[in-house]
C-alpha cells in the first residue's frame, strides 16, 4: 500500500478505532441542546454480553448481561410472561444463567425468577434485602454480583419503592435503574413505599454520581425509548433537573392512574419467599381441587384469573350467592396495601350476617394482619388482590 493512500485512509481508521473504543463519538456544539455529549453504543471488546428484552403488556426491560469466555449469565427483571423467550435466548446463546435479580418489587408485573428457578438448576435469586421480599440473595449497598470477570455492583436507590436497587456493571458503563430514573421521568412515588424526597437524594446521590457517559438502562419506557445516559439525564429529565422542592410538588401531583396490570406481585403466602403469586395461588388451591364448586367451574386456575384480575364486585356476590346456596366455607387470599401479606384467611359462610358481614374465623387469622373482613365488604378495604372460592360442607 502507497504512502499516499495510507494517509488518505488515516482519518477514517483513528474515527473507527475510537468508535470501538467507545469513547465520545460526535460532539456538536452547535445548537441549544449541543452542550450534550453524545456516547456510541459500540461495546469493547471484552465487554459483556448484553440483550435488552422487553415484555409490552407492562412495558417492561428484562436485561440479559454474560461473560462470553465463562458463558455465565444473569438476567434482571425477567418478567413471568417471558420466561421462556429470556430462556430461549440464553440456550442459543449458549449461556449458563447463574443469577436473576429484581430491581426491586414490581406493582404491575409479576417478577419471573419465582418460575426460573423451578426451570434452570441452581439458579440463584436475588432482590433487596429492604424490599420485605425473600430470595436466595438479599442484596445491600456494595454487594457484588459476578459472573466471569465481570460484576454488578449493588447500589440502594429508595425512593420508588424502599428495596429499588440499582446494579451498575463494574466499568461504570451501565447502570440498571429499575424503576427509580426513567427515561425523562422517574418511579411513581404513590404507593408501595414511595417517597419523592428518598427518590430525589437517591438519584442525585447514586445515579447522577456515576460517569456522564454511564448508560441508563430502566426498568420501563412507555414511549418506546430503550437507552439514556446520565449525562442526558441530568440535562433533560424534565423532573430531576428540578429543585428538591419543585420535584416532591409534581410527584404529589402526578395523579397518574393505577399501572394497568396492577399486581402486587413479589412473594407472597404463609412466609414470604421468592416464588411467584401464580405459583403460590396455584400450589395452595391445587390440594384442595377436588373441594372446589365443581358447578360453577370455580378451580384454581379462575381462582388465580380472579387474584390477577381483580373484580372486587363479582367476588362479592360469589360470595353471598354461594352462602345462600348451602357451601360452607370460603377461602380468600387477600393482599392488602397497608399490610404487605399475602395471607390466607378461612371464613365461616354459617356467619355471613347481613348485608357486610363475613366474619373470619379468628383462629384463622394470621397475626400481623389488620381485619378488614367484618366491617366492611373484605374485598373493598385495602385489598389489592382477592382470591377466594367455596368448600363443600363435610
Ligand atoms: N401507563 C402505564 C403507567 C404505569 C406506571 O404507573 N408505571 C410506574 C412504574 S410500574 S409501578 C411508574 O412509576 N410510572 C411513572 C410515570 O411517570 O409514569 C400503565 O398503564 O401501565
Amino acid at each position: 500500500m502507497s504512502a499516499a493512500l495510507l494517509n488518505r485512509l488515516k482519518p477514517a481508521v483513528s474515527s473507527a478505532i475510537r468508535l470501538w473504543n467507545c469513547k465520545a463519538a460526535v460532539i456538536d456544539h452547535r445548537g441549544p441542546a449541543a452542550s450534550v455529549r453524545l456516547y456510541s453504543g459500540l461495546m469493547e471488546p471484552g465487554a459483556p454480553l448484553f440483550r435488552q428484552l422487553f415484555e409490552s403488556e407492562s412495558s417492561t426491560y428484562t436485561y440479559l448481561l454474560a461473560d462470553t469466555d465463562t458463558r455465565e449469565a444473569v438476567l434482571i427483571d425477567p418478567v413471568l410472561e417471558t420466561v421462556d423467550r429470556d430462556l430461549q435466548l440464553i440456550n442459543q446463546l449458549g449461556l449458563k444463567l447463574i443469577v436473576a435479580v429484581n430491581t426491586h418489587c414490581h406493582a404491575d408485573h409479576i417478577t419471573g425468577t419465582g418460575l426460573l428457578k423451578k426451570k434452570v438448576f441452581g439458579l440463584k435469586s436475588g432482590i433487596s434485602k429492604h424490599s420485605g421480599a425473600t430470595a436466595d440473595i438479599l442484596l445491600s449497598e456494595g454487594d457484588r454480583i459476578t459472573f466471569g470477570k465481570h460484576c454488578l455492583t449493588v447500589r440502594e436507590t429508595p425512593g420508588h419503592t424502599d428495596g429499588c436497587l440499582t446494579y451498575v456493571t463494574g466499568d461504570q458503563r451501565m447502570a440498571f435503574t429499575g424503576d427509580a430514573i426513567l427515561i425523562r421521568g422517574c418511579g411513581r412515588t404513590d404507593f408501595q413505599q414511595g417517597c419523592p424526597k428518598r427518590l430525589y437524594e437517591s438519584i442525585h446521590k447514586k445515579i447522577f454520581t456515576l460517569p456522564a457517559h454511564c448508560f441508563i438502562y430502566p426498568a420501563h419506557d412507555y414511549k418506546g425509548q430503550t437507552v439514556s445516559t446520565v449525562d442526558e439525564e441530568k440535562k433533560f429529565n424534565p423532573r430531576l433537573t428540578k429543585t428538591l422542592d419543585e420535584f416532591v410538588n409534581i410527584m404529589n401531583n402526578l395523579n397518574l392512574p393505577k399501572p394497568k396490570k396492577i399486581v402486587f406481585s413479589e412473594d407472597s403466602g404463609v412466609g414470604r419467599s421468592d416464588r411467584t403469586v401464580e405459583a403460590e395461588v396455584l400450589d395452595s388451591l391445587s390440594s384442595r381441587r377436588e373441594e372446589c364448586c365443581p358447578e360453577t367451574s370455580f378451580t384454581p386456575e379462575t381462582a388465580l384469573y380472579s387474584a390477577l384480575n381483580p373484580n372486587k364486585a363479582l367476588a362479592w356476590a360469589g360470595l353471598m350467592d354461594r352462602a345462600e346456596r348451602g357451601w360452607e366455607r370460603v377461602w380468600t387470599m387477600a393482599y392488602r396495601e397497608s399490610v404487605p401479606t399475602l395471607s390466607f384467611v378461612r371464613c365461616d359462610v354459617k356467619s355471613v350476617r347481613g348485608r357486610y358481614g363475613v366474619e373470619r374465623t379468628k383462629a384463622h387469622r394470621p397475626a400481623n394482619t389488620k381485619d378488614s373482613m367484618n366491617t366492611q365488604s373484605p374485598f373493598t378495604v385495602n385489598c389489592g388482590l382477592v382470591v377466594w372460592y367455596c368448600v363443600k360442607n363435610t
